[in-house]
């Protein structure tokens, strides 16, 4: 008889044991012939993914690291002169105004078409801090636009730029968040982990979010569960946010279509009814080292309708959400607890369905 072969325990450079982490995350290389298309699978499969050969510089993102590195390492007094994240600014342990809490610093900074004008960085002190965000900032809008482009093209969408041009005009209200998640120790001890970030979707369109080795990212998988996402240093991971879901609907053909395939998978649809999905994730840190991440959040004008794209919804279809711009959005979440599931309030009146059968049915009546 065939023994099979002990498994095999395959330590990355860090020292993290790979097969403890989710494997599903796709890797999209962006110069792969069939990258479009595999952006758009995994688009609709898990919202999340990561890129390789995407042509950012190391140096830059190893300076723009060392720099991040060099704030957090300050006393508090100076990191607080960057000023209270409400919103922009500087934040120790609170995210937000409604609560939230995290093992966290961070610094949130608004990106405007013009280079970042915060009056900290304005200081001779934080002129290298000031050039190595201005410069990625530079890098990480042409990627967001580059990704964003090639799921328009994916999913046949003309113009090429539908989404892009969201990002690239003047008015896009993008942000770069630096996060910093420090050592904690006592939990370490105990083998217990800690809340870093809580749980959540990002708002915007779409997200590029790079961190160092540790450990800590997790995202929500369809049915519900939570998995650790394996770091990459040298790679960008890719969220899509809760405005390109809403701008990316599911058709209702494709509702019909599923019904025949089975019961189980026209109700995850219904529940979905989202042709992308905005994936929920979460950072618990365990205490070993620290872990810095940068997210460039790319948004859309604050005027912008949001609203399914006419040309994936058929005629005489309507969209399970009421009308709004980017800026009510905005304003909703600024309201709302970070675990929120925000878009709900803007779902109209007789699409809402609970998470049960009576969804199926509910749904399977009006097709
Ligand atoms: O730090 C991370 O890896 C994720 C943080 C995050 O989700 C956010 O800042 O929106
Ligand atoms: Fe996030």
């Amino acid at each position: 008889m065939l023994k099979s072969p002990p498994p095999t325990r395959v330590l990355t450079m860090a020292g993290l044991r790979e097969n403890s982490f989710f494997p599903g995350v796709p890797v999209i290389t962006l110069s792969d012939p069939d990258a479009e298309t595999l952006l758009v699978r995994a688009c609709e499969d898990l919202g999340f993914f990561r890129v390789t050969n995407h042509g950012i510089p190391m140096e830059l993102i190893a300076r723009l690291e060392e720099e991040i590195m060099q704030f957090f390492a300050r006393p508090a007094a100076e990191k607080e002169l960057a000023g209270k994240a409400n919103p922009f600014g500087y934040g120790c342990k609170s995210i937000g105004n409604n609560g939230d809490v995290g093992w966290v610093e961070y610094l949130l900074m608004e990106i405007t078409s013009k280079s970042l004008s915060m009056d900290f960085l304005m200081k001779p002190s934080a002129s290298s801090l000031r050039s190595a965000l201005n410069d990625y900032i530079l890098e990480m809008r042409k990627l967001a636009c580059q990704i964003l482009e090639m799921m328009a093209h994916g999913l046949g969408i003309e113009p090429r730029d539908a989404f892009s041009k969201l990002v690239m005009d003047e008015e896009s209200d993008s942000m770069l968040r630096v996060n910093y998640y420090p050592p904690c120790p006592m939990i370490q001890e105990q083998n217990r982990f800690m809340t870093g970030f809580g749980e959540h979707t990002d708002p915007q369109l779409i997200s590029v979010l790079r961190s160092n080795e540790t450990a800590g990212l997790e995202i929500s998988l369809r049915d519900g569960s939570w998995v650790p996402v394996l770091p990459n240093r040298e790679s960008f991971f890719i969220n899509v946010g809760d405005s390109l879901q809403v701008l990316c609907l599911l058709p209702n053909q494709k509702i019909k279509k599923e019904l025949i395939m089975g019961r189980r998978l026209v109700l995850f649809q219904v529940l979905t009814n989202g042709r992308f999905r905005s994936v929920r994730h979460r950072v618990l840190t365990k205490g070993l080292k620290s872990r810095v991440s940068m997210i460039y959040f790319g948004g859309p004008p604050p005027g912008e309708r949001l609203a399914p794209l006419p040309l994936l919804v058929a005629e005489g279809e309507q969209s399970q959400y009421r009308e709004f711009t980017w800026h009510e959005y905005k304003s909703c979440a600024y309201k709302t607890v970070l675990a929120d599931s925000r878009l709900d309030q803007f779902q109209k009146r007789d699409c809402i369905a609970e998470r049960s059968d009576d969804a199926l049915d509910f749904f399977a009546k009006r097709l």
